[in-house]
């Protein structure tokens, strides 16, 4: 028998997959991730016990899928992205909490560095904007603000990495610290073009050179773990979100694919030049092979299924996620409330960090019911916004197929009405843990055993089609409703 291990380290869990050379699940683990808040708008992990939580779920995958190390042909690693970790080049101890990529608290400066007409370099280099989701601000703040750190990194004495290079440097017990391309590529550090750190960028952003990973292609050697009992080489790497996107198989330009987390990532293969966006969308390396980068654009909503929580836990008027489809199913058509839930503010492609949700249209006979439709049509009227960006970034986009996964795709109730407001068709494959699939495959493509991609994708297949059935006038008006309310929320006003 020969192993695939998948370590998909995410915001919320650690699960670790065992597929087989087919790429078929043989065993999962998980266990979920304590978030620390310690001030509004603060979000840390303890990179620590991210990394015990790591080899405890890849140990257990391994053992529950009958394993040892002498069957694992390779381990590929994702990982939620943009996440700040600084330790210890020495011990492997990391120097204070990790800054999670929800964490706003470098808001401040990226304004200032906007206010002093930088975006415009930062997002030629990097296909991104200046917004306290990416890395770098992160790790100025960790070098500003932790007793020492600055005069340590400039002495080389410290180590910078994302959670991908974090969990590698600890794996192979401090004997490689490097990242992959898709990572890199979050930090505002990178020049996505080229594929190398950025001199003028590491000046802006005060960043010591000797504090920063290599970077790898997704398929490569990564070195080796002998932690799981014998020795086992790290042969894949990728961002959860580009991983997610190999995972679906969407390999040619202009295939798109879109998860359903706790927020929701679109990301459009666009091909091997960059396409830049004038619509507020990000530019991305979706994966880099034999040198060779292929880029993506990308639409990044921060709640998704975070709306269906706070259903669940903020106002309690559901048990469990499945009920809010129950619940939208029985909805009164005539009612026509609306829910922005900005309630960390608004992702692509508005990006207003200031603006805060509402619910809209509200009359004395909306209920349970209707809030809960409000809460998933909001997934999928901010999809439509993307996918809008999309084509007005890349007109080549044409009509396309949306490949869904992630836990809120499991909402038939969502999935139709998202076909029904784009107009187009939704699949869902049968294997929807595509990150983890994604971060197999590469392995598997470095082990010499899964074709690169580009040859026929053996790995995707469909569950289920949800086909567009609401007549467009009817999707035409909801989107208009839609986009009255965020106009309503903006902080623009
Ligand atoms: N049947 C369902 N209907 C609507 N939302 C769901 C359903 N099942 C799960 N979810 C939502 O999906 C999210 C979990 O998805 P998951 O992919 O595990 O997220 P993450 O990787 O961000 O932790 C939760 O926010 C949950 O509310
Ligand atoms: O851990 P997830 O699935 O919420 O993904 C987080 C993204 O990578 C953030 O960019």
């Amino acid at each position: 028998m020969t192993l695939l291990l998948a370590l998909d380290q995410g915001t919320t869990s650690t699960r670790a997959i065992a597929f087989d050379s087919a790429l078929e699940p043989r065993a999962t683990a998980q266990i979920p991730l304590p978030q620390h808040f310690p001030t509004p708008g603060w979000v840390e992990h303890d990179a620590e016990e991210i990394f015990t939580h790591s080899l405890a779920v890849l140990r257990e995958a391994l053992a529950r899928a009958g394993g040892t190390a002498a069957n694992v042909a390779g381990i590929g690693i994702t990982n939620q992205r943009e996440t700040t970790v600084l330790w210890e080049r020495r011990t492997g101890r990391p120097v204070g909490r990790a800054i999670v990529w929800q964490d706003r608290r470098t808001a401040p400066t990226c304004e200032a560095l906007r206010a002093a007409g930088h975006e415009a370099l930062v997002t030629a280099r990097t296909g991104l904007l200046l917004d306290p989701y990416f890395a770098a601000t992160k790790l100025g703040w960790m070098l500003d603000n932790i007793a020492g750190a600055r005069a340590a990194a400039e002495r080389g004495e410290l180590c910078f990495g994302t959670i991908d290079s974090w969990l590698l440097f600890r794996l192979t017990e401090g004997r490689v610290h490097a990242t992959d391309a898709s990572n890199a590529a979050r930090t505002l550090l990178l020049d996505i073009r080229t594929g190398t750190w950025d001199t003028e960028l590491l000046e802006l952003f005060r960043i010591p050179a000797a504090l920063l990973p290599e970077v790898r292609d997704n398929a490569a050697p990564f070195g080796e773990t002998t932690l799981l009992g014998g020795s086992i080489p790290i042969l894949g790497m990728a961002g959860d979100q580009q991983a997610a996107t190999l995972g679906q198989a969407c390999f040619a330009p202009g295939m798109i694919k879109s998860t359903y987390g706790t927020g929701c990532f679109a990301l459009l293969v666009t091909g091997e030049a960059p396409v830049p966006s004038t619509n507020r969308l990000l530019t991305t390396i979706a994966w880099q092979l034999g040198g060779r980068r292929h880029y993506a654009l990308e639409g990044s909503i921060f709640v998704a299924g975070a709306a269906v929580q706070w259903l669940r836990d903020g106002l309690g008027i559901i048990r469990e996620a499945r009920e809010a489809g129950e619940f939208a199913a029985q909805a009164n058509p005539a009612e026509r409330v609306t829910l922005v839930p900005a309630f960390t503010g608004l992702g692509a492609p508005w990006w207003d960090a200031a603006a805060r949700g509402a619910i809209l249209g509200l009359t004395r006979a909306s209920g349970r019911a209707e809030i809960c439709r409000a809460a998933l049509e909001s997934v999928a009227l901010q999809t439509a916004d993307l996918l809008d960006a999309m084509r007005r970034d890349w007109p080549e986009m044409g009509r396309t197929v949306l490949r869904v996964d992630g836990g809120m795709a499991a909402s038939d109730w969502t999935m139709q009405f998202l076909a029904d407001i784009l107009g187009a068709p939704v699949d869902r494959p049968v294997v929807q843990e595509t990150t983890a699939l994604g971060a197999a495959y590469l392995a598997g493509v470095q082990a010499g055993l899964l074709a690169p991609p580009g040859g026929a994708a053996t790995h995707w297949r469909l569950d289920r089609r949800f086909q567009p059935g609401m007549a467009r006038e009817e999707a035409s008006r909801r989107h208009a409703e839609w986009q009255d309310a965020v106009r309503r929320v903006r902080s623009a006003g």
